[in-house]
């Protein structure tokens, strides 16, 4: 029995062209000069010093050269923790601005909504911040969504091709995995998840055609049925 749902974020609940023709151009837009005027704050600090030791810095390059990586890291779509989070701290300033509103498919609110009624409890798992989802959501083109959500997880839980991660986010939700459904776009995550004992949905939308995977596939969040 599914007591709980956990979902990707970019090509599931929402569209891979606002992320990758919105929120990510805004932040390779704005990340320059959100880190010049905040790299002594302690929080934008901490994430410089994740960037230089994963790019393998020396903390003597100048922050030019810091930014220089983070913008072929965003080119690249890197799933680098320190890069999402201070992606999401831009994006803080754009959303407040109403530059964009986080996009969410009609078919996932509505699914949301109902299984939120029905008791079920919702969690995000994606490799943008947890802020950056609390975000997302909170600004989204539907109002708030945020009062659905129990909880959100990134890629401080891991990375999410690997099953370590699932394992570590069903101990975190407090259920079995088995009583977990995982809804995601991509093979890899729905492979890792299964793996950790989760249920798994692959979502093939904008008529992405059938894969030749063991993961049953939905066109969109109406065809997703929790007893079947
Ligand atoms: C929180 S919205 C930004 C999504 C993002 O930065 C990203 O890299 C998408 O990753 P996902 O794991 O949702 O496919
Ligand atoms: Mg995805």
């Amino acid at each position: 029995m599914i007591r709980a749902i956990l979902t990707d974020i970019e090509g599931t609940t929402s569209s891979i062209r606002f992320v990758h023709e919105v929120l990510f151009p805004y932040a390779r837009a704005h990340l320059s000069e959100f880190v010049m005027t905040h790299a002594s704050e302690p929080a934008v600090a901490e994430q410089i010093a994740a960037v230089q030791r994963e790019a393998g810095l020396s903390d003597e390059v100048p922050l030019s050269a810091l930014i220089d990586v983070l913008h072929e890291w965003i080119d690249a779509d890197r799933k680098v923790t320190s890069l999402k989070a201070l992606q999401g701290m831009v994006w803080e300033a754009g959303y407040r601005a109403g530059a964009f509103r986080g996009h969410v498919y009609a078919d996932a609110v509505a699914a949301l909504r109902a299984w939120h009624a029905a008791g079920i409890a919702l969690y995000i798992y994606s490799s943008g911040s947890v802020h950056a989802q609390k975000l997302m959501f909170g600004h989204s083109e539907c109002g708030d969504l945020t009062p659905l959500f129990s909880g959100y997880f990134d890629t401080t839980s891991g990375h999410k091709r690997e099953a370590a991660a699932y394992c570590r986010i069903a101990a975190a939700i407090g259920l079995p995995a088995g009583q977990i459904l995982f809804l995601s776009d991509v093979v890899e995550e729905l492979d890792a998840a299964r793996a950790a004992g989760m249920a798994t949905r692959l979502l093939r939308r904008d008529d992405e055609p059938l894969q030749d995977v063991s993961h049953r596939q939905v066109a969109d969040f109406t065809q997703i049925e929790l007893d079947a």
